[in-house]
């Protein structure tokens, strides 16, 4: 039996007049991979930033409705927006290292939590980039910058800084999209291993990719949940016309 670790119930969110998400209800399950898919534009990108508060930083958005993290409102005026983030660590398309070594990028998020004793930090760096399935490649030059290092080694440490800080759940915004294929199909592999131990959301315009990973897949389109399902449901048999026209690729 699985439950719920984040739960939406009907969010709108506007940019501005815009309406990108129009009335969102959906359940993220504890321990899952859940894959959002749908065309360039759909909201999928927006709806993942919802569910850590990232859209608080764009000017002119509203957003009405209720996510909740383990049955607690993420919106609500007391919620501490630093340690939301903590919980619910995020990773980006462009892997977006920052300009220092590979070991400073890992503990980032721990010292501005305050942790600066040298073997914890150097326990976190050694589990976070295992765990990243980077460890062997940089364990010999962790002082050297993350930034001379190829796109998919910089998306896996990208990783293992939030794998450091211990998140209950992982956002990824297309992850792999900018990478070559072995990297995306290592980081796919990663995904893998992660589950369990994560809640791992990620958005993809690749439908192999969301049926090789994916426990859940959600369909949005034109800023509306269409269907949402257990994967291989969506994929082989789903209930949708639209959702079969757009993992057949009639459209997209
Ligand atoms: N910062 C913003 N300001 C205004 N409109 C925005 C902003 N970000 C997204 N939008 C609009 O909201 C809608 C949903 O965008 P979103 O990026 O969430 O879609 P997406 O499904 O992730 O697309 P893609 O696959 O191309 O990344 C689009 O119409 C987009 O133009």
């Amino acid at each position: 039996m699985t439950d719920a670790i984040i739960t939406a119930q009907d969010v709108h969110l506007f940019y501005g007049q815009k309406e990108a998400l129009k009335g969102i209800t959906l359940k993220i399950n504890r321990g899952e991979i859940t894959a959002m898919i749908g065309p360039s534009g759909c909201g999928k990108s927006t709806f993942l930033r919802s569910l850590n508060r990232m859209n608080d930083l764009i000017d002119n958005v509203k957003i009405t409705g209720n996510i909740a993290l383990e049955g607690q409102n993420i919106y609500a005026p007391t919620m501490d927006t630093v340690q939301l983030r903590k919980r619910i660590g995020m990773v980006f398309q462009q892997p977006n290292p920052f300009p220092f070594s590979i070991y400073d990028n890992v503990v980032f998020g721990l010292r501005i939590a305050g942790i600066h004793q040298r073997a914890v930090l150097d326990e976190a760096v050694e589990t976070s980039l295992r765990q990243a399935a980077i460890w062997d490649d940089v364990k010999d030059k962790l002082d050297q910058s993350a930034l001379a290092l190829s796109g998919g080694q910089q998306q896996r440490v990208c990783i293992a800084r939030v794998l450091a800080v211990k998140p209950e759940v992982i956002l990824l915004d297309e992850p792999t999209s900018a990478l070559d294929p072995i990297s995306a199909t290592q980081i796919e592999n990663m995904l893998l291993e992660l589950r369990e131990q994560y809640t791992i959301v990620i958005v993809t315009h690749s439908m192999h990719q969301a049926s090789r990973i994916s426990d859940q897949t959600a369909f949005f389109y034109q800023g509306e949940l269409i269907e949402m399902d257990k994967t291989k449901q969506i994929f082989l048999n789903p209930r949708e016309q639209k959702t079969e026209d757009y993992i057949s690729g009639r459209f997209g």
